[in-house]
């Protein structure tokens, strides 16, 4: 049987409703037709064609990147298209490109952080992108810590402007994305010096190339860094390296919404967290929980599609050999990341509304979520990245030879996507910011103040760090509140621990220095918590289609099963469950492979529905 035959009996078999499934990928009817609009607008359009990308020079990987830019806005002209399918239109461009970073953080940064009057002259320009922006905060010497960026602006009252310099050869800044060739501006974080004082890290908006010309401006040395990792992949971007000799610049260009600089000189804080200069690192940390969905599903589809299609071995008399998906070892590498996906989308929905929600109380100066919004964007930026970009290289492996063919489409979504894991912070450092969250709040068990959200668990600890699960049988696993449980009494475990061994130190400093790893292993505990609740409180939602509940609670156990199997030391240390109950969950998870083989290449053929014309460099 032809492969594309064999897929679509694999669809005629599905148990499920496949159209309802999609929307519940997508997030809503609307969303769902909104992309597949727009995937088949890129699609169809032979401008966005990307199955040349590996095979250009450096030179002209850009300019094509910067002539599908250019058709995209275009495009997004001549139809009128919404925000939403503007956003969605850049997305299945699919090329790492400057707008990535005009629309994605220069814009949304000058939108948090400036004040009325800079957003007013600044956006009108930014939306219509006749100026052209980039996010321009890491430098040589510093990118983890912010604390630590050397570029000064020392304001000057004789002429009521900032001094915008770089001391350092390391304060020069270095990997700005469109800082290379094409923008026009920068949002530049510097240090603020006012008569002689360090104000810390705030941003300034500095225009670096002339409007004319487009030539550097007197003071600004500005260029791009070089190839990156792999051909094609990220060169399509032109991260650039910047710096300043004593560039002047009005003192209204600095973004006045969390601080100010009056004409005297004052240095002003409003009764806001300096925090707040983060916002937009927040902000892209949020939609990158996201993005790892889409990731990880493009990289589970190429390898199901293969698996489906793919024999090798087990022929009896002359008859086909066997399908590699209905190896068991295929399975159990496959199919956790199937449900990752799912796990990943979902826990990217409620963070979106988490985010959402945040910027509502700011407007209100409510700021008590904000510690909490920090750690949960930290953390699942830094457990979805990580786990995406491993589970890409296993779907490589799981495609054999063919896995490693650029024509896969996975060697090419490995090189773009792996950065994920540095950039909007380095997944390590941000772990450690979870875990000092972690230490806070146990410290404060005590206190009286209760535990929320999604760290209100930590209130149960005293029964957490007591309780058994009740699983006597393999199917004991399949209820949610037991999975939850466990995944609790590990967490909390875990954080308790830490806290206490920290305790045997005589500075806190010194220790989480000591503790660091345990550290971030117990915020990997945490945030893979809230990442099955959340699929949870999804699968307590209403969802039509036949099946389709079926199926994600198939998935779900999948999920939650596979990281506990993974994980078992740390379940079984925290007391929470016996090794006999850890075999008899990686019994129930042997069990639920055999069920999500009938569905899954429907499951994920018609997540191919959706990026198979995009995909087009997959040949097979
Ligand atoms: C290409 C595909 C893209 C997919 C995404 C799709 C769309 C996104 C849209 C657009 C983006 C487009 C492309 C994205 C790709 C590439 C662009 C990349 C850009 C960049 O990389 S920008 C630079 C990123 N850099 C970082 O993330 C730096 C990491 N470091 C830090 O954040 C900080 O240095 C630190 C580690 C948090 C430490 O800060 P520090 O001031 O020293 O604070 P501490 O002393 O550690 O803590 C003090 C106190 O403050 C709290 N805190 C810290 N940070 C925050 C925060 N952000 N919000 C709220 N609160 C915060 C901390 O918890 C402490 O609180 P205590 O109560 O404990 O005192
Ligand atoms: C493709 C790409 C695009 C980028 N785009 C932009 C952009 O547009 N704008 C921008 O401003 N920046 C950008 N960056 C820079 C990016 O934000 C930084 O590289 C990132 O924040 C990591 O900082 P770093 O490079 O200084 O790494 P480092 O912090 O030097 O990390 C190196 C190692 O040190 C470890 N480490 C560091 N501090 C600690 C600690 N306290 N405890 C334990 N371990 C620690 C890390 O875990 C890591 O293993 C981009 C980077 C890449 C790769």
């Amino acid at each position: 049987m032809e492969a594309l035959d064999y897929h679509a009996e694999e669809r005629r078999k599905a148990e499920f409703d496949v159209e309802e499934m999609k929307i519940v990928w997508a997030g809503s009817r609307q969303a769902y037709e909104i992309s597949d609009r727009v995937a088949r607008l890129v699609a169809s359009d032979p401008v966005f064609r990307k199955d040349n990308r590996t095979m250009l020079s450096r030179k002209d990987l850009f300019k094509d990147t910067l002539r599908k830019a250019a058709h995209a806005w275009k495009r997004i002209i001549e139809l009128r298209l919404s925000e939403e399918e503007a956003s969605k239109l850049r997305f299945f461009v699919d090329q790492p490109v400057f707008t990535d970073l005009h629309w994605g953080m220069f814009i949304p940064a000058i939108k948090g952080q400036g004040n009325e009057e800079q957003q007013q002259k600044w956006l009108p320009m930014a939306y219509k992108m006749q100026i052209i922006g980039c996010y321009a905060q890491t430098e040589l010497g510093h990118g983890s810590n912010v604390q630590g960026l050397e570029t000064t602006a020392t304001f000057d009252p004789e002429t009521d402007e900032f001094v915008i310099h770089s001391p350092t050869l390391t304060s020069s800044k270095w990997w700005p994305g469109g800082l290379g060739k094409v923008s026009t501006h920068a949002l530049i974080y510097a240090r603020l010096i006012t008569d002689g004082q360090d104000h810390g890290v705030h941003g300034f908006i500095v225009q670096l190339r002339s409007l004319d010309d487009h030539l550097p401006l007197p003071g600004i040395t500005v260029g791009d860094i070089g190839m990156k990792f792999g051909s094609g992949a990220y060169n399509s971007m032109d991260n650039g390296v910047l710096r300043f000799d004593h560039v002047r610049i009005l003192r209204d260009q600095m973004l006045m919404g969390v601080s100010q600089v009056t004409r005297e000189g004052k240095f002003m804080q409003s009764d806001v967290p300096r925090q707040l200069v983060y916002g937009t690192m927040v902000y892209v940390r949020q939609k990158i929980v996201a993005d790892a969905s889409c990731a990880l599903s493009r990289a589970v589809c190429i390898a199901t599609r293969y698996s489906v299609v793919r024999r090798q071995f087990g022929s009896h008399n002359g008859g086909p050999e066997t399908q590699v998906i209905d190896y068991k070892t295929q399975q159990s590498r496959l199919f956790p990341l199937l449900a990752s996906a799912y796990a990943f989308r979902f826990v990217g929905e409620w963070l979106k509304w988490l985010y959402t929600d945040v910027t509502q109380r700011l407007q209100a100066s409510d700021f008590s979520t904000l510690p909490e919004v920090h750690a949960c964007t930290a953390g699942l930026k830094s457990v979805t990245t990580s786990a995406t970009a491993d589970a890409i290289e296993e779907c490589r492996k799981l495609c054999g030879g063919h896995g490693y063919l650029s024509s896969s489409g996975l060697p090419e979504l490995f090189a773009v996507y792996v950065p994920a894991c540095t950039y909007e912070g380095d997944n390590v450092v941000l772990l450690l910011q979870v875990a000092r969250f972690l230490m806070k709040t146990v410290s404060q068990l005590g206190s009286g103040k209760k535990p929320v959200g999604t760290i209100a668990y930590m209130g149960r600890s005293e029964h957490l760090l007591q309780c058994r699960c009740e699983v006597e049988r393999a199917e004991d696993w399949l209820k949610p509140n037991v999975i939850l449980e466990a995944f609790e009494a590990r967490a909390a475990r875990m954080s308790v621990t830490c806290a206490k061994n920290l305790n045997n130190f005589a500075n806190q400093e010194e220790g989480f220095a000591q503790l660091a790893t345990d550290l971030a292993e117990a915020a990997v505990a945490h945030v893979q918590l809230i990442i099955v609740s959340k699929f949870i409180e999804k699968l307590q939602q209403d969802i039509p289609g036949k099946g389709v509940k079926r199926q994600l609670e198939i998935l779900f156990n999948v999920y939650a099963l596979s990281l506990l199997h993974k994980h078992l030391g740390d379940f079984v240390a925290s007391g929470c469950i016996t090794p006999k109950q850890g075999a008899l969950a990686n019994e129930q998870l042997r069990l639920l492979y055999s069920q999500v083989h009938f569905d899954n290449p429907s499951l994920l053929l018609y997540m191919v529905l959706l990026l198979e014309r995009l995909l087009q460099s997959t040949s097979f």
